[in-house]
């Protein structure tokens, strides 16, 4: 399958005056682990929330696995969603929510779930009221987990995880795409564990989408450039700039380029994704009108 995962056109989201979502085209290629990075209020529940049927979108088009999110009954057993607060039922056992996971998703794997749970050490009589908050996350994934989806969509799931359960989180999420080849969507403050397991990137920033692509391409062609203080605009054409710091005699630029940058005034070096991630960002918040660039 070439399909991409998830196409999105022009989607936006308003709410009266207040834009959420803006302008957003993508084209998530399947098997990818996609982490989807901003600041808070950028957009990233919203366009996660459209993507799984639980938002309709006020203008533009989007496709999930082929389909309109939540079209139908098959639409919604490919498609798993933990959602950012992690919804449980306070009064249900643990064990509950697993019967209730196999009587509700056709593709239902009972062994994967009970497998999960005992590796975390939780009791299935224990009522999800009485979880802590990492633990009730790890019910929800199991549950998502166990629907066995063909695309697993999480908002920002590890956010209330320690950080020895953020790792073991994000490693059995990595078995898992290994072992069932499915396709992930994350959202996450934490660039760091997003550059542990994620492929693809997509910063949003203020509703926007301003970089999107496969992570190996976008580190490929984004460079550090340092040397005396100069015009942005003296560099080569088909260098952009992202952001740029100065002082009185040397500049600081992250850029992007297609092809190496070779210039003996300048030293040139590898960014990390962090620091791509911060770029976007800082040029987000003071270029009054970022480019938007998508890069698969
Ligand atoms: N129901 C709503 N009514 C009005 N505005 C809303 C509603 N839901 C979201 N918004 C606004 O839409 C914007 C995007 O919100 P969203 O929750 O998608 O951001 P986010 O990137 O997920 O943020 P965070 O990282 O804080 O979870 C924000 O400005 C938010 O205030």
């Amino acid at each position: 399958m070439t399909d991409p995962v998830l196409r999105a056109d022009g989607l936006s989201k308003r709410y009266g005056r207040r834009t959420a979502l803006s302008d957003c085209t993508l084209s998530i290629p399947p098997g990818r682990v996609v982490g989807l990075v901003g600041p808070n209020g950028a957009g990233k529940t919203t366009l996660l929330q459209i993507a799984v049927g639980m938002l309709a979108q006020t203008a533009g088009t989007i496709e999930v696995l082929g389909g309109r999110p939540a079209a139908n009954p098959a639409q919604l057993a490919r498609v798993g969603f933990v959602a950012q607060e992690t919804p449980t039922y306070a009064g249900l056992t643990i064990a509950d929510h697993l019967r209730f996971g196999a009587h509700t998703n056709p593709r239902w794997d009972q062994r994967l779930a009970d497998e999960r749970i005992a590796a975390l050490g939780l009791e299935p009589a224990q009522k999800a009221g009485k979880l802590s908050g990492g633990q009730r996350a790890q019910l929800a994934l199991t549950m998502a987990v166990a629907k066995r989806p063909d695309l697993l969509v999480l908002d920002e799931p590890v956010a209330s995880l320690d950080p020895l359960a953020r790792r073991e989180f994000l490693r059995s999420l990595m078995a898992f795409v290994a072992d069932h080849g499915a396709s992930v969507i994350l959202s996450s403050h934490l660039v760091s564990d997003l550059e542990r397991v994620c492929d693809y990137l997509i910063v949003l920033v203020a509703s926007r989408v301003r970089i999107a692509g496969e992570v190996e391409h976008l580190l490929a062609t984004h460079y550090r450039l340092t040397g005396a203080r100069r015009d942005p605009a003296d560099l080569h054409p088909g260098v952009t700039v992202i952001e740029g710091s100065h002082t009185d005699r040397q500049s600081t630029l992250i850029v992007r380029s297609d092809t190496p940058i070779d210039d003996p005034s300048l030293a040139v070096e590898q960014i990390t994704l962090e620091d791509l991630v911060l770029a976007y960002m800082t040029q987000a918040t003071t270029s009054p009108r970022p480019a938007l660039e998508s890069i698969r």
